[in-house]
């Protein structure tokens, strides 16, 4: 199980502050931040695997500084982004799974047992040869996730994996949130996403203002956005 640490995290974007002074241990399996527009969340979440680098303070994966050990952490730490056209990267469906074992030098027979794995784990499999813009939205999530979970990472970010999609697709994505062996943390504005989380993050203005289980979290950001 990863363990990430932030500490004393303050991220800057020229003069303005995103982030003011982050402290947390994030140990627990499910884990959900949640907070209103603009006040850190996806900053926070790119923090988590070294897609951003804090202007000041440290990130810690298993003791690896994200500053100084990208590439280590990001085996740890996968990340799924909203919109699945920013991960989607090639053509055909199989093609687009399969790129994440590119640079392993794995035995052609184990690439193509591990990219069915995946495509059957998702309901991809009957997709396998078609254009991946022609999937749907639900689907194109799924293949995004697929991407990312056939390198095995310990940890899956997700930024607003439901957002996008319709009431169906989202069901199905949260279904295999849930399912899911991996370490998952979870941005969204899906509240009723987190109520069997272990633990949910409360952001507003940069700020860390709860921290505690789903229902007293959520209590408390209910509260807040009154
Ligand atoms: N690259 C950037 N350059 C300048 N400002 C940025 C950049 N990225 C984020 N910000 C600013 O930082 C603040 C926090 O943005 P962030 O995307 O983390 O919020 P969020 O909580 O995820 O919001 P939302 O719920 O709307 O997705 C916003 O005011 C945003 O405009």
């Amino acid at each position: 199980m990863t363990t990430i640490e932030i500490r004393a995290v303050h991220q800057r974007f020229e003069t303005f502050e995103a982030l003011k002074g982050i402290d947390l241990t994030l140990d627990e399996k499910r884990i959900g931040i949640v907070g209103s527009n603009g006040s850190g969340k996806s900053t926070f979440a790119r923090l988590l695997n070294g897609l951003l680098i804090p202007t000041s303070g440290q990130v810690l994966v298993d003791g690896l500084d994200t500053a100084k050990s990208g590439k280590a952490v990001r085996r740890k730490v996968g990340f799924v982004f909203q919109n699945p056209d920013n991960q989607i990267v090639f053509p055909i469906v199989e093609e687009d799974v399969a790129f994440g074992l590119k640079g392993l030098k794995l035995p052609a027979a184990q690439r193509g047992a591990l990219v069915e794995e995946v495509l059957d784990r998702y309901g991809l499999g009957p997709f396998r040869s078609h254009p991946s813009h022609t999937l749907s939205g639900g689907q194109k999530q799924l293949l995004a996730l697929a991407g990312v979970l056939i390198t095995r990472p310990d940890c899956v970010v997700f930024d607003e994996p439901t957002t996008l999609l319709d009431l169906r697709n989202a069901r199905r994505v949260a279904k295999v949130i849930d399912e899911m062996e991996e370490t998952v943390i979870v941005v969204t504005h899906d509240l009723p996403l987190l109520e069997s989380f272990d633990r949910v993050i409360v952001f507003d203005q940069g700020r860390v203002i709860a921290d505690d289980a789903p229902n007293s979290a959520l209590a408390r950001y209910v509260e807040r956005m009154q």
